[in-house]
């Protein structure tokens, strides 16, 4: 029998093109990439923070950037959304999808944590962990965050996964910044990025 997740998510990719070839989306996409605030100094001096809450306060726009990570992701069972405005993306990318969703958090919000990792940020350290009974071995995940920056929180991400015995997929993301090296330390993964700055 035919996957209904999967006929939702060739639904869903088929009306992203369709946008896309009427030129809807890729108008949409221009006004999203507007809406990307910059802080600078934040949240240290010298970070410029690029901050998309205004493109997900927009319908279209936010419903542009969906379409912008999906209709050229590999196939995948479940998304890891990274806290916190990877929840938001996450949870609208699988639901677009058919899947499920896992909330990747920071320390001391989880009840039960299968797995910890520590990593590296643009500015500072910091850890994720993973909830128990999420993730089951064998599984095709999809990672989900706002940015790609030093790679970090995606790589984290990534080998939390592992850790629960599934295959990642792959990676989308709304924005890359592409100076601080991510998509390298990636490697082969393929990655899904609607913006790049
Ligand atoms: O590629 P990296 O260098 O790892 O950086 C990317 C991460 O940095 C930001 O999160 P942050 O840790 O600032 O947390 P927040 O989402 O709670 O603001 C952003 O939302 C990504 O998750
Ligand atoms: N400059 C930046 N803006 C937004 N999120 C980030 N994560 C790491 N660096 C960032």
């Amino acid at each position: 029998m035919a996957d209904p997740g999967e006929g939702l998510r060739e639904g869903m990719v088929r009306l992203g093109q369709a946008l896309a070839t009427l030129g809807e989306l890729s108008g949409d996409l221009e006004r999203a990439r507007g809406l990307i605030r910059e802080v600078p100094d934040f949240p240290e001096p010298g970070v410029l923070f690029r901050d998309i809450s205004p493109v997900l306060a927009d319908a279209e726009a936010f419903r542009a950037v969906v379409y912008g990570m999906v209709r050229q992701a590999p196939e995948f069972d479940l998304v890891l959304g990274v806290e916190a405005r990877g929840f938001l993306l996450g949870a609208a990318v699988a639901y677009a999808c058919g899947t499920g969703v896992v909330g990747v958090r920071k320390p001391g919000k989880l009840p039960a944590v299968a797995h910890r990792v520590d990593y590296t940020l643009e500015y500072g350290t910091a850890t994720l962990e993973l909830p128990e009974d999420t993730v089951r071995p064998g599984q095709r995940v999809l990672v989900v965050d706002d940015v790609l920056a030093t790679g970090g929180t995606v790589l984290a991400t990534c080998e939390l996964a592992r850790r629960a015995g599934a295959e990642v997929v792959g990676v989308a993301v709304a924005l890359e910044l592409s100076a601080l090296g991510g998509r390298e330390r990636l490697s082969d993964l393929p990655l899904q990025v609607v913006f790049t700055a």
